[in-house]
């Protein structure tokens, strides 16, 4: 019980730390989604009506953190969605509970080797731009990764290259064909007024950001600024909501 409680700590995201979690999950379930879904606070219960429905606990999950905040569940859930294999984070990793960006972002790799292709992810936010409205949702077009700025970034370090290059293009962070997908489903559903597009700036929390911040992180071409790491790469895409 000491080494998993230490384990949720220590950084083990080497590759074989993470061959390990995989191999675990798959041992356990029938599931081979192609899809993740990392759900933000309170959007837990996008899980709730999947077919075929399998639940981990992040506690029971070697190497997993755990979630220790308000509205994250803390469980990995497998299911369906009109036939789709998918995979739920009710709950994500912050770098405010302490976590290393490398723990936080953790379950990313596990989602690589398992064989996940996309990545949606959601998330609460402030708005920042003028003209949204509390409880728009915010497509992510782009980002601005601050706390990378400053060498908080779990690709620091040795690069292991079965996980990636060691120099990440990220022109192209977010895939224009799902934003385009989520804006004109949204339309035809006449949600239009509420959506909308914008880069999202990360910050570390957990404070929220004084005056002086908010506008500084605006004028500096933020739409929405939150505590949760997405810097992701190709075929992604994210919502949050203001
Ligand atoms: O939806 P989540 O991930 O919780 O995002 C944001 O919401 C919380 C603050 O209200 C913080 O955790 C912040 O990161
Ligand atoms: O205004 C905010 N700032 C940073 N993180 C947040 N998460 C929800 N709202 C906010």
């Amino acid at each position: 019980i000491h080494l998993k409680e230490a384990n949720r700590h220590r950084n083990c995201c080497s590759f074989d730390d993470c061959k390990l979690t995989t191999e675990w999950l798959l041992s356990r379930t029938r599931h081979r989604p192609k899809i993740a879904i990392v759900c933000g606070s309170g959007l837990g219960l996008l899980a709730d009506n999947v077919s075929n429905k399998q639940t981990f606990r992040y506690e029971d999950i070697p190497n997993f953190p755990v979630s220790t905040v308000p509205g994250h569940e803390g469980c990995l859930v497998f299911g369906q969605i009109k036939g789709k294999s998918c995979v739920f984070m009710q709950g994500r990793f912050h770098l405010y509970e302490g976590y290393s960006l490398c723990k936080v972002t953790f379950p990313m790799r596990i989602f690589k080797l398992m064989g996940v292709e996309t990545i949606v992810v959601t998330n609460a936010s402030g708005g920042l731009c003028q003209d949204f409205k509390v409880g728009d949702i915010m497509v992510i077009k782009d980002h601005i990764n601050l706390p990378g700025f400053a060498g908080q970034h779990p690709l620091c370090g040795p690069n292991d290259e079965r996980f990636g290059i060691r120099f990440p293009c990220m022109s192209d962070a977010y895939s224009k064909d799902l934003r385009k997908l989520v804006l004109d489903i949204t339309a035809e559903l006449g949600y239009s007024n509420f959506v909308r597009e914008g880069v999202y700036c990360m910050v570390s929390g957990p404070n929220f950001e004084t005056i002086a911040e908010a506008r500084m992180l605006h004028i500096l071409g933020s739409d929405s600024v939150g505590m949760d790491y997405h810097n992701t790469r190709r075929k992604k895409f994210f919502f949050t909501k203001q």
